[in-house]
């Protein structure tokens, strides 16, 4: 609830502002809002801001607009309405605030609310000098920096930094890793246009990576000191940019340390975009109407939340997943629609409209741990929805991880039941993409380097060498598991048969559209399996996928939405293509996952319950 007045300001004026002609207001900011007191004859409309809501402000002079007092565009003659470059007004002696914000409103009566840009600008001239008025928005502007940094999060390991400097945020920097080839092809735009002006109202320092192939992602945060970014690391692009950052963390052998302090975060660059979606969706942010806006605003202001990562291991590749797993129709219409990936999501329809007519069948053995009744009962019901608090005693654990990793090599007949699992993974990883988008996004716009830096503050990073790697190595948790060469427990259940797809997720959204997972958060540490046997008609399973778009989630014959904790796969038949978190997997005749609760942290806004109270 928005209070009525602002009754111990902090700072308070009345204010000209450069939007209106001749009109001023009374400006008053408390801890927690800033409120805007309009006199308009008997009229008083009262505005409130939220902190929460302010991203930053500028202090400015203003410039001379062209045709203002020059001589070559005399008055109401050819008037422009830029600025000119570097020509400060000496005649005007105020000093300018810029305030940035993005407020929530109600575009039409009965409409989702919708964030919206609020730019307020306030014009000190209460002093005859230039000096003294821009003394005076300066004084706003760090009370209110001040004021807005008690609303957001800071890294408590930046205490821990050697010499660090409030001043730059030296340490406290943003890692942003943007995939050119995503979707339509449209990051590095989505970057420049939507991103980065509001990375520059928040003042937030950052130094971006662009990636030039496949695995390249993968292999620059393995090899890089990724614990320099404490602000966090962001991806931008699909869920496989992120996908191949956190198992790029998972090659580390700090990667306890790493998950446990840097918090990771994803701007929807790509096709299906499903975590940014399901991110925003259990805060309750107004997503679809601007997916880009909402995901920074996340990363700004957002705190970091446990995440579950699914711990999936095939014959050939041990690989960690934050969103899906998938066996048939959803992941060869998933894979098959790469062709029409230039017209972005509305490929997946296309497809499975295609796919439906060609309906396939797949022979397999499933086997599951399913979660009791009474346990999914009780996570569901849960607000389970909390901050990670990143503790400095993971500095100290760092050394003892690497002294009690296990390595295994894969060639060897050891047990896989270790904290690490080493494969070679032949010339795949490290190389260039092999199919598809091999060439570089440079060849069109740029021939420099994959590195580029824009804020003032950012720093412009040198090329590295590409890493080679042929062998990797992956860490992460312990799998709890029986081997993949024993039998499961007898108190797995089995299904075997022919199945139409068997698809998990642990995320409630598999894309924008496809909401997936009513009942999923992103921390409840199930994996939620649809398994969709042989029988089901062509029409059932149509109104079925529809319903997965539009929520409605219908039941349907030879449909099954099963929670589990684990589950083994074992394709009994070759064809279809196992994709996790959009990537293709080599074929694997036995795959088993099991889920690691709340493994990694995401960067995300709090729902409007616990921003009433984690004000800090
Ligand atoms: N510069 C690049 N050139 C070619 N491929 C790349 C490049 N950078 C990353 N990739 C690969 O592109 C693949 C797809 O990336 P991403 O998931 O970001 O997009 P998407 O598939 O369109 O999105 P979504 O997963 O949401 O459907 C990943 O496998 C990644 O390894």
């Amino acid at each position: 609830m928005e209070p009525k007045a602002i009754m111990n300001p902090i700072l308070e004026g009345n204010f000209y502002t450069s939007s209106k002609k001749n009109s001023f207001y009374q400006v008053k900011v408390d801890e927690n809002y800033l409120g805007l007191l309009n006199t308009n004859g008997s009229l008083i409309n009262n505005q409130m801001i939220s902190i929460r809501d302010i991203l930053g402000s500028r202090c400015a002079r203003r410039r001379k607009r062209i045709g203002e007092n020059c001589e070559c565009h005399p008055k109401g003659k050819n008037r422009v309405l830029s600025f000119l470059e570097n020509t400060l007004d000496e005649q005007d002696k105020s000093a300018y605030l810029h305030i940035y914000s993005y407020v929530m409103k109600n575009s039409k009566t009965g409409s989702p609310q919708k964030r919206h840009s609020f730019k307020l600008t306030l014009r000190f001239r209460l002093f005859s000098n230039y000096e003294d008025n821009m003394k005076e928005a300066f004084k706003w502007r760090n009370t209110l920096k001040q004021l807005v940094e008690k609303t957001q999060w800071r890294n408590p390991l930046l205490k821990s930094v050697e010499n660090y400097d409030v001043d730059t945020d030296k340490g406290n920097r943003l890692l942003i890793v943007l995939n050119p080839k995503s979707g339509p092809g449209k990051s590095r735009e989505i970057f420049e246009n939507e991103v980065k002006p509001v990375l520059m109202e928040a003042d937030i320092p950052y130094d971006l990576y662009i990636t030039r192939a496949r695995n390249d992602a993968r292999n620059y945060i393995k090899t890089s000191n990724v614990l320099k970014w404490k602000r966090g690391i962001v991806t931008i692009g699909g869920d496989g940019v992120l996908y191949e950052v956190v198992n790029g963390i998972m090659e580390r052998t700090d990667w306890k340390h790493v998950t446990k302090s840097i918090p990771l975060a994803i701007i929807p660059g790509g096709s299906g975009n499903g975590l940014a979606k399901s991110l925003s969706f259990c805060s309750g942010e107004p997503y679809d109407h601007n997916p880009v806006l909402i995901s920074t605003l996340n990363i700004i202001k957002g705190f970091p939340i446990p995440v579950d990562l699914v711990r999936i291991e095939t014959q050939s590749e041990v690989a960690f997943s934050f969103l899906s797993f998938g066996w048939g129709l959803i992941a060869d219409i998933d894979i098959e629609s790469e062709r029409l990936r230039i017209i972005g999501s509305p490929r997946f329809m296309i497809w499975t409209v295609a796919r439906l007519i060609g309906l396939r069948t797949y022979t397999g053995r499933l086997s599951f741990l399913r979660v009791p009744a009474e346990k999914v009962k009780e996570v569901v019901a849960s607000d389970k929805y909390v901050e990670v608090q990143i503790q400095d005693s993971y500095l100290m654990e760092e050394e003892n991880d690497k002294k009690s990793t296990n390595h295994v090599d894969c060639n060897s007949n050891s047990s896989f039941d270790m904290d690490s699992i080493s494969l070679d993974t032949g010339c795949i990883r490290g190389e260039p993409d092999q199919v598809g988008r091999t060439e570089s996004f440079y060849s069109l716009s740029s021939h420099k380097s994959a590195y580029h830096s824009d804020n003032a503050s950012s720093s412009y990073l040198s090329l590295p060498e590409t890493a080679k790697k042929s062998r990797t190595t992956i860490y992460g948790p312990k799998s709890q598991l029986p081997s993949l060469n024993k039998p499961i427990p007898k108190s797995w259940e089995v299904y075997q048969g022919e199945f139409v797809m068997v698809h998990a997720t642990y995320q409630s959204h598999l894309s924008g559209e496809v909401y997936f997972a009513p009942d999923c958060k992103p921390n409840d540490g199930i994996i939620w399996l649809l398994v969709a046997k042989a029988g089901i008609s062509r029409v059932n399973l149509l109104q079925f996928l529809l319903g997965l778009s539009n929520g409605t989630h219908l039941r349907c014959p030879f449909v099954e939405m099963i929670p589990v904790f684990a589950f083994r796969l074992e394709p009994l038949c070759e064809g279809s293509h196992i994709v996790v978190d959009g990537e293709v997997l080599p074929h694997s005749s036995i795959i088993q996952a099991e889920i690691f609760p709340g493994i990694v942290s995401l960067l995300n806004k709090l729902p409007p319950a616990e921003n009433a109270t984690s004000s800090r």
